[in-house]
């Protein structure tokens, strides 16, 4: 009886595989040896929280001609994505609040991860950029009120304050509101948050406040707000990293 021929390609595959899998996990543990020595590079940083759909990537696009997590399903990046330039880092944070189709279980790791990341960062988290949606801002924080909550936003606010970082309010899509609508608007905005304007504006109020239109491109106030706290933290070197 002769013995049937032995077919050697089902091994072949077997270690193929195998290869492959062992040339996966050799690139994973380069990669991450590799985003490990930038993150060690770190000394500056500044991240971009705010609710959903507010504008955060369209806004980070402009400020640095770099791409952020475009195309993405709201609510559904739970990790913050990093944009390095040397020892300066730029963090979007996920969108946080309800969105339709997401858990108010998903809603909640996203704000617990944020405070997680800030509180693990905060010697190294310079500044934060809280970008809101201008014209939606105060119906939404209303809405919280009547269901006597405390609006997400607010809540981040305060523990910015209170882990020391310098906020500046982006209220951005300010090309939806007239232009006889945006100092009473954003006087509104500054009361919500809490601050104290007296008889002024929301301009003498003490906030740091930055009236933009990402998708318009006009983000001027919010350069001039960054430039400002970097050059008094001398680091006008910074500057050259925005568009
Ligand atoms: N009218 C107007 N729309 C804007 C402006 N900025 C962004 N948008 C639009 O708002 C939507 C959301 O923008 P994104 O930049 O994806 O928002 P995001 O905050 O990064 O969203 P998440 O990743 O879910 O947190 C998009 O359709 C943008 O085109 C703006 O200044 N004005």
């Amino acid at each position: 009886m002769t013995n049937p021929p032995v077919s050697h390609k089902p091994k072949h595959g077997i270690k193929r595989k195998k290869n492959l899998a062992k040339l996966k996990t050799r690139q994973k543990a380069k990669a991450i040896e590799k985003i490990e020595k930038k993150n060690d590079a770190v000394t500056f940083e500044v991240v971009f929280v705010g609710r959903s759909n507010v504008g955060k990537s369209t806004l980070l696009k402009n400020l640095t001609g770099r791409n952020v997590r475009t195309g993405k399903r709201p609510g559904v990046t739970l990790k913050p994505t990093h944009l390095y330039f040397d020892d300066f880092l730029i963090t979007d944070m996920p969108g946080f609040g309800f969105m339709s189709g997401v858990t108010k279980e998903k809603s909640d790791d996203v704000k617990d991860n944020i405070v997680h990341y800030i509180e693990e960062h905060a010697d190294r988290i310079m500044i934060a950029v809280q970008v809101i949606d201008g014209p939606a801002f105060v119906e939404i924080t209303e809405r919280w009120d009547s269901r006597d909550e405390i609006p997400i936003d607010l809540e981040l606010h305060d523990f910015l304050e209170e882990m020391e970082i310098i906020t500046i309010i982006a209220a951005n899509k300010m090309d939806r509101v007239k232009d006889d609508e945006k100092d009473d608007l954003l006087n509104d905005v500054v009361g919500i948050f809490g601050y104290d304007r007296g008889e002024g504006t929301w301009k003498e109020s003490g906030a740091l406040v930055a009236p933009v239109s990402a998708r318009g491109g006009d983000i001027r106030p919010l350069i001039s707000h960054l430039k400002n706290e970097f050059h008094k933290m001398k680091r006008d070197d910074l500057f050259k990293h925005f568009k």
